[in-house]
């Protein structure tokens, strides 16, 4: 699907475009690659956000069906932080600026070693990542 994903400020923005590898009905994205999308782009807020998270939820609300082969944006920010508790939300819009699908997303704020669970080496960018980040 192409996605990519930049840091603008405090936001985040990207592009993509499903194609049949995403299909659904036809000629139509499937929800789960939708929220894939929407996912990714609040993940990246961690960056901007400056702490190691994980989704614990994601809600998706989808407003209209996503086209194929019809180039999308994503923007996503963050609207609140309690504790570990980060709210994210994400938006995805068509070439008519109108918002067929959007994300309310729960992160949870985890230690560095969380994702050494997964037996892989971290990548190097993220040796102290998280380090100021509030509990
Ligand atoms: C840019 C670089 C990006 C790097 C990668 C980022 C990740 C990309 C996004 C992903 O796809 S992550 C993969 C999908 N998610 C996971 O695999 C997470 C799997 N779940 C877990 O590991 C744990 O369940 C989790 C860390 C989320 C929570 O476990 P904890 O033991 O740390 O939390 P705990 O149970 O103590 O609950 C802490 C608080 O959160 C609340 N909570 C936990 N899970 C919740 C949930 N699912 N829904 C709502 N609330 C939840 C819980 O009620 C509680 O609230 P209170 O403090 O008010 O009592």
């Amino acid at each position: 699907m192409g996605l990519r994903l930049r840091v603008d400020g405090d936001v985040v923005r990207g592009e993509v475009t499903f194609d049949r590898r995403q299909q659904g009905a036809p000629g139509i994205a499937h929800g789960g690659a939708v929220t894939t999308v929407l996912d990714d782009a609040v993940a990246s807020l961690l960056v901007v956000l400056e702490t190691p998270a994980v989704t614990a939820n994601i809600h998706v609300d989808f407003r209209a069906p996503t086209l194929l082969h019809h180039p999308m944006t994503v923007e996503a920010r963050a609207t609140g932080r309690d504790g570990r508790k980060l709210h994210l939300t994400a938006r995805l819009l068509d070439e008519r600026a109108t918002v067929v699908a959007e994300a309310q997303a729960l992160f949870l704020a985890v230690d560095l070693e969380h994702f050494a669970k997964g037996g892989e080496a971290l990548p190097e960018a993220w040796s102290g990542w998280g380090a100021n980040a509030p509990g």
